[in-house]
């Protein structure tokens, strides 16, 4: 459960975010969808507890953000643009080091499992720096997950991947949902968002504009609110 009230967060004299108020309950799949520089990555960064929020009250499992960071920090996964992966490390080597900094049992066996599912056992043991941006994506998002998270926080997941890899990556977010984890996902994509998503807000000059569920996969009325809300087309 993610309660967010009256939050605000300044930079620089910009007001990035102005004033969001949102409450996710466990288990939604929800996409965070807006142009570019509403604040959407800000937000993000702020529930991963990467940057301080200027005012507002964030209760992550009903646990204040502001004293409880660190237990927090625990439950989440935040798959960010950048990888966050050792360059020279192998697949392998990268997992079992974030595996172990979040006390990971059988950290090994986790970290084989996950580069399979991720596709790309063939490379367990060759360095990261030698992938291609959409094979080091798909060995990012292990990464974000290999504590078993039970918040998923993601900043353009599908970002570079081929449709092979949007597809593992969409039954890997699928397959956490059936067990109650809860995922926000930043997305520029609609048709990943009404793929996998069920339920859609809109960003724009940091704050929500919009906030609806949709049922049945259904793209038309994520492009019709979307082009309502941000391009004013009715
Ligand atoms: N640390 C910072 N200092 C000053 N301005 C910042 C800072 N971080 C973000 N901004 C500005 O805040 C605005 C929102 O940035 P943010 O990255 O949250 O947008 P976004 O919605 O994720 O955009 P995009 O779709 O382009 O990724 C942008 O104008 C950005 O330049």
């Amino acid at each position: 459960m993610i309660e967010v009230k009256k939050l605000t967060k300044q930079a620089d004299n910009k007001l990035i975010l102005r004033g969001v108020d949102l409450s996710i309950n466990k288990g939604e799949t929800v996409a965070i969808l807006g142009p570019n520089g509403a604040g959407k990555s800000t937000l993000l960064k702020v529930l991963a507890t990467l940057i301080k929020p200027t005012s507002g009250d964030i209760k992550i499992n009903g646990l204040e953000l502001k004293k409880n960071h660190i237990a927090i920090k625990k439950i989440l996964g935040y798959l960010p643009h950048s990888s966050l992966l050792y360059d020279h490390y192998s697949p392998l080597e990268n997992l079992v080091f974030f595996g172990n900094i979040y006390g990971v049992k059988d950290v090994e066996k986790r970290a084989k499992e996950l580069v399979k599912e991720v596709g790309l056992s063939f490379f367990l043991n060759e360095p990261v720096k030698n992938f291609s941006r959409g094979m080091i994506q798909r060995i990012a998002i292990a990464r974000a997950i290999v504590h078993e998270p039970e918040i998923l926080l993601l900043d353009e997941p599908h970002t570079g991947l081929d449709q092979g890899a949007i597809s593992i990556l969409n039954t890997v977010i699928l397959s956490m949902k059936k067990k109650g984890t809860t995922t926000l996902m930043v997305t520029h994509d609609f048709k990943q968002a009404a793929e996998i998503c069920d339920r859609i807000i809109i960003v724009k000059n940091g704050k929500i504009v919009d906030d609806f569920k949709i049922e049945n996969q259904s793209l038309g009325i994520v492009s019709e609110k979307y082009e309502l809300q941000v391009e004013g087309v009715s």
